[in-house]
Parts: structure tokens; C-alpha cells; sequence
């Protein structure tokens, strides 16, 4: 039977440090660090997620604000949002809820975050950042897994990992926070050929595809950690039912440690969250020190 890496634990242990550290930081400077979090339109998933970011704002000790704008709003209003919360000294971190009405650019709102309070680390800047093993702010659910990661490896250095998917929220800045870690890394994805015969050699697997249950007991070699990205809603004997991108009740006993879904990657993602807002902070009060001594 394979260790479950607790994902509702381990995030809430750092939710108690994310606490603990803005309870310093507000004593030091005088601030309390603002996360504002932007929902356009009525998603239901949506609504939960950014139900659940503001309650652990409050709960760490955040300024939290929540904007929420209709599903028909123009790119020009949530520009012109954007643009305001940059300029606020109150907000520290910004937020917009993905995925965006069909009608809105992506894209183009993601860059128009200031990259100094952008929490979810997608602006292209701290994207090329993470890419040259720079300090940045890095994507949330990749951050989580690293934390989950050194919960069961004291150090990764020369662990195979591979990376199932190449999306710019999960794939990518994982692979690279994993080379950080001095892992050898390979991605494979849709078109790659004998994915399985790769996966198979791997010490670490992280499965973000977004297909459920699509890695099955022949891809994972027997002590392999297997971190699973994937949050897929299927029926099953009449029920609706939450399932991985791995096959738990064929992987589990041949793993020596897996993320259990619900309850594994996904409550890292709003944890991480709360962390990269008073990075964000830090690092803003820092910038304004500097560039006072600058004159
Ligand atoms: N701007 C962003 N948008 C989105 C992100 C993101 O990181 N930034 N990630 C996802 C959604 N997401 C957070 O926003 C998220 C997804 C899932 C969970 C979670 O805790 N899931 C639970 C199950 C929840 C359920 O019962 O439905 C779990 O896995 O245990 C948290 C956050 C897309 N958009």
C-alpha cells in the first residue's frame, strides 16, 4: 500500500505559517498584504474556488478583495479593472479567475497584470523568470506539488521525474520547478510516442492531462511517488464522482507514495496562493525601500 500524501494537512500547515509570517510582516511595516481576486461571470466551479480563496485570505490574515464582474463585461472594463489594482498600494496581489468567458482574451489580461502582484506567476515576465531558475512568482499548483514533493523526498536532486502535459498553468512551470530541484525531467504529452515505456522508468510522475483516470498500473514503475494534477468530474453507478488523472485503484498498490484526488493537489493550489501574496508583499516593500535609499 502506497504512503497517501495528504494534501488537506499539508496545506494547512502552510496556511498556518503563511499566518504566522503576515502576522510578523504587519508588524515590521505597518501593512497588511492585499490579495484582490477578480471573477467575471457565474462559473459554478468558478464560484467555489474564489469562495474558498477569500475565506483563506481572511483566515491568514489577508486583505482580501473580491471584484466580481458580469459574464457579458468588455475586455476594456476588466482592463480598466486591472489597471486600477496595480495602482492600489492596498493590493499586493491580483487574482483573475480562469477560465475567462469565451469573448475575453486570456492572454491579454494575464500580461496586463502589474508581474510584481501577479500571485498566479503566469504574466510571460515571471514565466521567463522561472524559465533562467530566477527567483519569481510561480504558478500556485506547481508550487504545491514541489511542497508536497519534499514532504516525502529530503532532497530531489537526480530523481527521474516526468511530466504528463504541457499546459502553461501546470506542465511547463512544473518541469521547471523540478529541474530547479535538479531533477532530470522529461515532458510527454498527447503526441509522444510509448508514453506508457517512459512513464515506467520515472522515480516521480506528476499527471496533469486533464483525462481522467488515464495513467493506469502499467505506466508507474513499483516505488514510484505519483502526484496527481487532475480534477475531473465523471458519473460513476449513477453518481457524480471526482476523479484523477491516475487510476487510484490500479496505481496505489504498486506506488510508494500518491496524492489522493479530491483532497491531494487541489487545496495546495489556494494554500500556495496565500504563500505567493506575501512573497508579493515582501518583495514590493523591499522595491519601495530601494528605491527610497536610491533617492
Ligand atoms: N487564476 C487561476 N485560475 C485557475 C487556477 C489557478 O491556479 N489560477 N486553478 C484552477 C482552479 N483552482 C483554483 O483556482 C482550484 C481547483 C481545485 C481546487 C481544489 O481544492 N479542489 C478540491 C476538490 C474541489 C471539489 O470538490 O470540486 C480537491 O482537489 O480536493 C482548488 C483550486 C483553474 N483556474
Amino acid at each position: 500500500m502506497a504512503f497517501l500524501i495528504d494534501g488537506k494537512q499539508i496545506s494547512q500547515q502552510v496556511i498556518e505559517d503563511t499566518a504566522a509570517e503576515v502576522a510578523e510582516f504587519q508588524i515590521t511595516y505597518g501593512i497588511k498584504p492585499g490579495l484582490a481576486v477578480v471573477l467575471v461571470g457565474e462559473d459554478p466551479a468558478s464560484q467555489v474556488y474564489v469562495r474558498n480563496k477569500v475565506k483563506r485570505a481572511e483566515e491568514v490574515g489577508l486583505n482580501s478583495i473580491e471584484h466580481r464582474l458580469a459574464a457579458t463585461c468588455s475586455q476594456q472594463a476588466l482592463n480598466k479593472l486591472v489597471d486600477e489594482l496595480n495602482t492600489d498600494p492596498m493590493v499586493h496581489g491580483i487574482l483573475v479567475q480562469l477560465p475567462l468567458p469565451a469573448h475575453l482574451n486570456e492572454a491579454e489580461i494575464i500580461s496586463a497584470i502589474s508581474p510584481e502582484k501577479d500571485v498566479d506567476g503566469f504574466h510571460p515576465l515571471n514565466v521567463g523568470a522561472l524559465a533562467c531558475g530566477e527567483a519569481s512568482l510561480v504558478p500556485c499548483t506547481p508550487l504545491g506539488c514541489i511542497i508536497m514533493l519534499k514532504t516525502v523526498y529530503e532532497d530531489l536532486s537526480g530523481k527521474n521525474a516526468v511530466v504528463i502535459g504541457r499546459s502553461n498553468i501546470v506542465g511547463k512551470p512544473m518541469a521547471a520547478l523540478l529541474l530547479q530541484e535538479n531533477c532530470t525531467v522529461t515532458m510527454v504529452h498527447s503526441r509522444t510516442k510509448n508514453i506508457e515505456a517512459v512513464c515506467s522508468q520515472a522515480d516521480i510522475v506528476v499527471a496533469a492531462i486533464g483525462r481522467p483516470e488515464f495513467v493506469s498500473a502499467g505506466w508507474i514503475k513499483p516505488g514510484a511517488t505519483v502526484i496527481d494534477v487532475g480534477i475531473n468530474a465523471i458519473e460513476r453507478d449513477g453518481r457524480r464522482r471526482l476523479v484523477g488523472d491516475v487510476d487510484f485503484t490500479s496505481v496505489e498498490p504498486i506506488a510508494a507514495a500518491i496524492t489522493p484526488v479530491p483532497g491531494g493537489v487541489g487545496p495546495m493550489t489556494i494554500a500556495c496562493l496565500m504563500k505567493n501574496t506575501l512573497t508579493a508583499a515582501r518583495s514590493q516593500v523591499l522595491a519601495r525601500e530601494l528605491e527610497r535609499e536610491a533617492g
